[in-house]
């Protein structure tokens, strides 16, 4: 559904959550600035230190956590957990909101002026600052995604749908333009970082070979595959297209869980694809139930149309042997 409407007017956002909203919506926009003057490959993409997460940090995930931080100050949003803070901070006493952020995904993607985004959840503040963000996905309030591509645009859910708003380049307007983000379910689409094959369990290996076999296998069918490596941008093209993207947990030291992040990553991931009619698990169950154990906790991630997620979680639940007996035969699969 094409409309345009400013942000600022969108009877889609909840009152109370306008300022805030319109507050990220400019620092976005801010940074979609920045980002487009670089230079991306010298003062935005150095590395300059390593976040608690233990990955690398660039300058421009710095530069994005501090505009956001800055800015936010002044909005309802008492608690601030950031991907690039060792912990929640405090912003403003007063405020009534928790905002959990990436505030730059996407950072091995900077140099070479590839999408890459910002994420965002919001809950209720309670009084702890770990209360705020650890707790089940299904209580956030809105979930979202700023993508820095060649178009920027907002992708967010108060829970009522998923809407899209565009960047407007001349004026630097937000404008609504998809009221009702929805999944399609005809891809044969999938996204996933293939160099870690080894390291997969079986059921992942099993499910990304029936894949791989095309029309002369189980699904007879081809399939094409992705991997952008921005989760902002897998997102946006599930959303436009279709399929289903995986980041399972390996064998890799410090990979068991995966490498995405639940509270500030897969959590409002997950919300605005369920609300935008797929499904979203750690694999087997639905991210949306689950509560992550610390601001930094990784989760097994894989989300899409809901006929492939569905798919996914099948092969996790057969036992080991039959998964591994399905190399042999996938008559299973077959229907
Ligand atoms: O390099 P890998 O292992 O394929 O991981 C890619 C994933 O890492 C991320 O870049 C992690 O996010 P950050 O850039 O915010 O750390 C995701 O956007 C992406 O899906
Ligand atoms: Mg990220
Ligand atoms: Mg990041």
């Amino acid at each position: 559904m094409q409309t345009v409407e400013p942000i600022e007017k969108s009877a889609l956002i909840p009152d109370a959550l306008r300022p805030l909203m319109l507050a990220l919506a400019e620092v976005g926009a801010e940074l979609a600035r920045t980002i487009q003057r670089g230079p991306l490959g010298g003062s935005l993409g150095a590395e300059v230190g390593t976040n608690m997460g233990g990955d690398g940090q660039k300058a421009l995930d710095i530069m994005a956590d501090d505009a956001f931080a800055a800015k936010l100050k002044h909005t309802s949003v008492r608690w601030y957990a950031s991907e690039e803070q060792d912990e929640v901070i405090e912003l403003n006493p007063k405020g009534q909101y928790a905002l959990a952020i990436d505030p730059l995904d996407g950072s091995s993607n900077i140099d070479v002026n590839v999408s890459i985004g910002t994420i965002f959840s919001i809950f209720d503040a309670k009084d702890g600052a770990n209360a705020s963000v650890l707790r089940p996905a299904s209580e956030q309030l809105a979930g979202g995604y700023i993508i820095y591509g060649p178009q920027t645009m907002l992708v967010v859910t108060f829970g009522q749908g998923t809407q899209q708003y565009l960047l407007e380049p001349d004026n630097r307007d937000w404008v609504l333009v998809n009221s009702a983000v929805k999944v399609p379910e005809t891809s044969r689409e999938f996204a996933i970082n293939a160099s870690n094959y080894r390291h997969w369990p079986q059921p992942v290996r099993a499910y990304i070979d029936d894949c791989l076999a095309g029309e002369e296998g189980p699904r007879n069918a081809n399939f094409n595959m992705r991997w952008v490596a921005s989760l902002v941008a897998e997102t946006h093209r599930i959303l436009t297209r279709g399929g289903v993207f995986l980041y399972p947990g390996d064998g890799r030291k410090g990979y068991e869980m995966g490498r995405l992040r639940m509270v500030y990553e897969c959590a409002p991931i997950a919300f605005l694809i369920e609300q935008a009619g797929g499904g979203a698990t750690d694999g087997h169950d639905p991210i949306m139930g689950k509560t992550a154990p610390e601001l930094h906790a990784r989760t097994p991630f894989v989300f899409g149309s809901t006929d492939k997620v569905s798919r996914v979680a099948a092969y996790f639940d057969l036992p080991e042997q039959e998964v591994s007996a399905l190399f042999g035969n996938r008559g299973l699969f077959r229907a």
